[in-house]
């Protein structure tokens, strides 16, 4: 049974990226602290491993916020997030927490022959980055409603401080978005994100919900800050806004 790596540096990365033999399966688990489902995907990545051996599969645990430089080289915009790699290329990228798909693409390319899927807790709590693991469709429309509003309420207190933005922090898609961007990477701030481009339901829900026209959006403790200007004339007004968050 092969065991999980916990990535500590990039050196350490790099290191056991290297060592793996051309067929050995090298499975990297991106996850970030402030994620519910992070903590779940990363029970079934165990799992996963225990029952996969250690000569077909190489199993790494990366903290997508601490390694910043290993996210941003596999352009990793959301978690959790998977990728899979045979002779450091790229053969399967797995976004959100679905254990199936994870299961069977670990199965089929470390020739493992039958994994049993670990299942995830029936009540999954909502990751401001899974966008794309969201059932997007019910027939009714009032109890669609409600479920936006819920998703949404749950999406803007998912970490202490959520930023909605245009693209990613890693590749922002707007100047705006951008610069609000810089201004919390020169304050230090640790921050949840969402890519509200990603998802035109949340895009609009969230205008409406949180009454505000524009993105980028800032929530602290779930409750709206505002957009860059806002933030920017409370970060002169208050030089310690945000700071040690
Ligand atoms: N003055 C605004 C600028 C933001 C803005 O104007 N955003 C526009 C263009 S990126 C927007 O989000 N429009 C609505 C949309 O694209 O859904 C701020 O302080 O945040
Ligand atoms: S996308 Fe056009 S100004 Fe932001």
């Amino acid at each position: 049974m092969a065991t999980v790596h916990e990535i500590k540096t990039v050196e350490q990365f790099n290191e056991l990226i290297n060592s793996a033999s051309p067929t050995t399966l090298v499975a990297l688990d991106f996850h970030a602290p402030w994620a519910a489902p992070c903590a779940q995907m990363n029970a079934v990545f165990e799992t996963l491993a225990s029952q996969t051996s250690p000569s077909s599969a190489l199993f790494l645990s990366i903290d997508a916020e601490e390694l910043p430089d290993i996210s941003e080289s596999y352009d990793v915009s959301a978690v959790p997030f998977f990728i899979l790699l045979k002779n450091n290329t790229i053969i399967q990228k797995i976004s959100g927490a679905d254990p199936t798909a994870l299961a069977s693409a670990i199965t089929s390319h470390s020739g493992t022959s039958t994994l049993s899927v670990p299942s995830l807790p029936p009540l999954q709590p909502v990751s401001p980055t899974t966008e794309s693991t969201n059932p997007s469709t019910s027939s009714q429309p009032v109890a669609e409603e409600e479920d936006l509003n819920t998703r949404l309420s749950k999406l803007v207190s998912a970490a202490p401080v959520m930023l909605f933005m245009k693209g990613t922090p890693a590749e922002p898609k707007c100047g705006f978005s951008r610069q609000l961007v810089s201004l919390l990477r020169e304050r230090g701030v640790r921050y949840g994100f969402f890519n509200i481009l990603a998802d035109d339901e949340v895009r609009q829900g969230l205008k409406e919900f949180s009454d505000w026209p524009t993105y980028p959006q800032l929530y602290v403790d779930g409750q709206l800050v505002g957009g860059l200007d806002i933030v920017k004339e409370e970060m002169e007004a208050d030089p310690s806004f945000l700071k040690g968050e």
